[in-house]
């Protein structure tokens, strides 16, 4: 079994995760961490927030000398930005003039459509929003990302899994679909401003998000992850819980804000007819093997040992710039929502927050199909069982 935990607010002092159950003799650095935490900072359409906060690493337990020891892995992910925000919360008023831009320390009555703030609010007993946008933040994903590289690594030492993202979609300007990256390719993905592989639909996205901006709106969109080298048979057909497809979906669709999950060609798959729908199989030097890949790598709830590949649709930035209409809920009057800063959009972060995600599912699979207290016993039994597909 494989568990997880975050904890921490978007403007604390840090976040921190542990992640408990996999094999010791996992390569890690808290470098490794940190370069993914890089990954996820970058993006075109983020706000100013990204360029001058910093994540700070630690690996406080778990990892010695570069290998998880077979413990829990606890990562502490700090916020530069933290002493200033430190008075922007402290109970007692701070003038603004003292506050360096940074934010004003006046409860936050007018909740914006689309966040959590005023159901928070009204769940939890709140009169502000405050206490509720500390948590639903999705600065929490840093922690996810800590994690997630944690698993990644595993996935990839023990299963020689390599794993990816892409922006197919942003606004409604769409990548073809016959674009799919290959795991070489991910140097080429995160070099791009909005890390999409087609840099002709790039441009036209980059533009599209100058224009938002400028209209002081935000962005909504899609990603893909794509896992290669993926062995048959993680997940099972035996209980809904046990599925893979339906694990996946769980983990993509918490993160904040995704509101759309699909599996292979998904929503597209059920406009088909069944001969058109369907990977047809047949023999191979290698065994059978499929024609195609519409199911995405998944049939039953398992892997079929075809790249994995989900999407996850993200709705536009709750935020706006152009304040939408709200109540105030101390006064119960109609207001504006309020507004500081923010994204115009966040997609291509949300990309590799869901490879972590994604990361996070295929690890736990991995270790319940072959377990192992050491990173050699996991991939000695994946080699073994693999030795035993032999159906020609
Ligand atoms: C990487 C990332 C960055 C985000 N940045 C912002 C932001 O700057 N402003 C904002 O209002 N929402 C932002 N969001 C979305 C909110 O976290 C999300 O809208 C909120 O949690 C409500 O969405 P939900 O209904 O799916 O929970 C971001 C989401 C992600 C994944
Ligand atoms: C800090 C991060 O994302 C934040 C997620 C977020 C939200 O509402 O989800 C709102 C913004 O923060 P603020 O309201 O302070 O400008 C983003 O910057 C991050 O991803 O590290």
């Amino acid at each position: 079994m494989l568990r997880w935990l975050t904890a921490g607010e978007s403007h604390g002092p840090a976040l921190v995760a542990i992640l408990e159950g996999l094999p010791a003799g996992v390569a890690v650095t808290s470098d490794d961490i940190a370069a993914a935490l890089r990954r996820r900072r970058a993006g075109y359409g983020r706000g100013a927030r990204m360029k001058f906060e910093q994540d700070q690493v630690t690996l406080v337990g778990g990892v010695r000398h570069g290998l998880t020891q077979g413990g829990p892995v606890a990562v502490e992910v700090a916020n530069s930005e933290w002493p200033k925000w430190e008075r922007v919360m402290s109970a007692d008023p701070v003038p603004p003039e003292e506050l360096e831009g940074v934010a004003r320390n006046a409860p936050l009555t007018r909740p914006r459509p689309g966040h959590a703030d005023l159901v928070g609010m009204q769940k939890y007993g709140h009169d502000e929003a405050r206490p509720v946008l500390e948590r639903a933040s999705a600065r929490e994903t840093a922690a996810r990302v800590a994690v997630g590289e944690v698993a990644r690594a595993f996935c990839r030492q023990a299963l020689g899994v390599e794993l990816l993202s892409h922006v197919v979609s942003m606004g409604a300007i769409e990548v073809p679909d016959t674009v799919r990256p290959e795991p070489g390719d991910l140097e080429r993905i995160d070099a791009d401003p909005l890390r999409c592989f087609d840099p002709e639909t790039s441009e036209r996205m980059v533009a599209e998000v100058d224009d938002t901006r400028k209209a002081g709106d935000t962005l909504g969109g899609v990603v893909e992850v794509l896992a290669y080298g993926l062995p048959p048979g993680l997940g099972s057909h035996v209980h809904w819980d046990r599925r893979l497809d339906s694990r996946l979906a769980g983990a993509l669709m918490g993160i904040q804000a995704i509101k759309g999950v699909e599996v292979g060609d998904g929503f597209r798959t059920a406009a088909r007819r069944g001969s058109a729908a369907h990977d047809e199989i047949e023999p191979g030097a290698e065994g059978v093997r499929r024609r195609s890949n519409r199911a995405g790598g998944v049939e039953g709830g398992m892997t079929t040992g075809a790249p994995l590949r989900v999407r996850a649709a993200m709705k536009p930035i709750a935020t706006v710039p152009r304040a939408l209409d709200t109540v105030d809920v101390s006064t119960g009057e109609p207001a504006q929502a309020h507004h500081q800063r923010s994204d115009v959009t966040a997609v291509p972060a949300a990309g590799v927050v869901a490879e972590a995600m994604v990361a996070l599912v295929l690890a736990e699979a991995a270790v319940e199909k072959f377990g192992g207290d050491s990173l050699a016993e996991t991939a000695r039994n994946a080699r073994a069982y693999l030795d035993t597909l032999e159906i020609h």
